[in-house]
């Protein structure tokens, strides 16, 4: 389908007309690839027409919930488009987003005798996205591949810049690469299978493109709650259209995080910390918010954003079902864990903060007593000035 990009809809009812958005990413000005929001999975022949896969064949990557619910129609459509379609299914998990799981994909690349020209498809969340890019990155020094985004997550936010990676003894995305896809395709229907605790943490990711982009969207997600709450299709489609439009703005200017990229970021630096503190038990976007509720503590303290918007940021995560507290951890620990993480840059926390609603910025001057005070925060402890 050699569509042209279409107009971001400004509103529901613009989106309700328009039914269907393509995007298009630059890398270095140059057109790098397309992203599709479509109501299935119909046209996705037509969009893989440019890949000229004709002559090879697909790997499609799935975890085992997603295999389930859409490896076989998707199949079935690739294998119009390609030689051959062969599929590699792993326990759903974030606890398997591993180097394990590369190599038995590796191991069933070799076994298939896939070559340089061959590509991978990611059916399913960031977990899936993340580590089908990697092994793509790497499997003969860097074979294409392309991204069927099945969570809301992974529709706004893993799916579109090309990061990808795996954690490593449970510290997060240690290992990785910068891999662009070389195709996003969206069936937005088929967030009407992704469970609501699912759904939510998306919503964490879209909350912070708000926060740190466009306040004007922020403000939106809080005027459409009804309609996004319900999964109307226009209001999805808005939604995601929306966020896809901020995290390409940044990747496209910065796509391997050597300045503003660190923006998206903005609550993860606690995010992570509380994600590996919690055993993986509570989810990535789950772990954003709280990390966002910190960031968003901080910038108040620093009396860059005002306590009423701290307090509707937080309010507008509570909504859409996010924690923005955590039980059962210690704030030394989260200290003491985020100064393990990869955030560290020569012995300072990088650390993302706003700037107002709308806008982040870059830090390195935080220091251990306020990194202390922001989780004492979020772990709900009462902090007396
Ligand atoms: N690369 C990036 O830029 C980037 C950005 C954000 C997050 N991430 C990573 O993404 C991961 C989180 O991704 P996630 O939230 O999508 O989690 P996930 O991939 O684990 O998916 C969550 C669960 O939903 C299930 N699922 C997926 N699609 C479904 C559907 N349509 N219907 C029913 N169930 C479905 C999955 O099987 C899984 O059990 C983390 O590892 C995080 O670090 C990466
Ligand atoms: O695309 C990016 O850049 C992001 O930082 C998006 C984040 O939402 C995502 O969780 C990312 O994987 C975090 O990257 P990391 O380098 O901090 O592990
Ligand atoms: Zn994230």
């Amino acid at each position: 389908m050699n569509r042209v990009k279409t107009e971001i809809p400004a509103t529901l009812e613009e989106a309700a007309q328009a039914g269907r958005v393509c995007m298009d990413v630059k890398k270095d000005g140059q057109f790098c690839y397309h992203i599709y929001l479509e109501p299935d999975f119909a046209k996705l022949p037509e969009a893989v027409e440019p890949l000229n896969i004709k002559e090879r064949k697909l790997c499609i990557v799935a975890d085992s919930t997603t295999a389930e619910l859409y490896g076989a129609e998707l199949k079935e459509i690739l294998k119009e488009t390609c030689t051959y379609v062969s599929m590699f299914v792993f326990p759903a998990g974030e606890v398997n987003k591993t180097l394990n799981t590369v190599r038995d994909l590796y191991e069933h690349l070799i076994l298939e005798k896939f070559d340089r020209k061959d590509m991978l498809v990611a059916l399913g969340g960031g977990v899936v996205g993340d580590l089908t890019g990697f092994a793509a990155a790497t499997y003969l020094r860097g074979i294409g591949f392309i991204q069927i985004p099945t969570t809301l997550l992974s529709q706004v936010d893993s799916s579109i810049g090309g990061k990808t990676g795996v954690d490593f003894d449970a510290y997060k995305n240690m290992v990785g690469a910068f891999h662009m896809p070389r195709l996003v395709y969206m069936n937005l229907n088929v967030l009407k299978t992704l469970p609501d605790r699912q759904f939510s943490c998306g919503m964490g990711e879209i909350i912070k493109h708000g926060l740190i982009q466009d306040s004007d969207y922020l403000e939106k997600l809080s005027t459409y709650q009804r309609e996004i709450r319900e999964k109307n299709y226009a209001a999805l489609l808005w939604m995601v259209a929306g966020s896809c439009k901020v995290k390409r703005h940044v990747v496209e200017e910065d796509p391997t995080e050597q300045g503003i990229r660190a923006w998206l970021n903005f609550g993860h630096t606690i995010g992570h910390s509380v994600e590996k503190l919690k055993d993986f038990t509570l989810c990535h976007g789950e772990c954003v918010a709280i990390g966002c509720a910190a960031a968003a503590w901080m910038s108040w303290k620093r009396e860059l954003i005002s306590e009423k918007e701290k307090e509707a940021a937080e309010q507008l995560l509570l909504d859409y079902q996010l924690p923005v507290r955590v039980k059962g951890l210690k704030p030394e620990d989260i200290v003491k864990t985020t100064k393990l993480d990869k955030k560290m840059d020569a012995g300072k926390v990088k650390f993302v903060l706003l700037k107002k609603i709308g806008e982040a910025f870059v830090t390195r001057d935080v220091e251990d007593e306020e990194l202390l005070r922001a989780s004492r925060y979020v772990c709900g402890e009462e902090i007396h000035e």
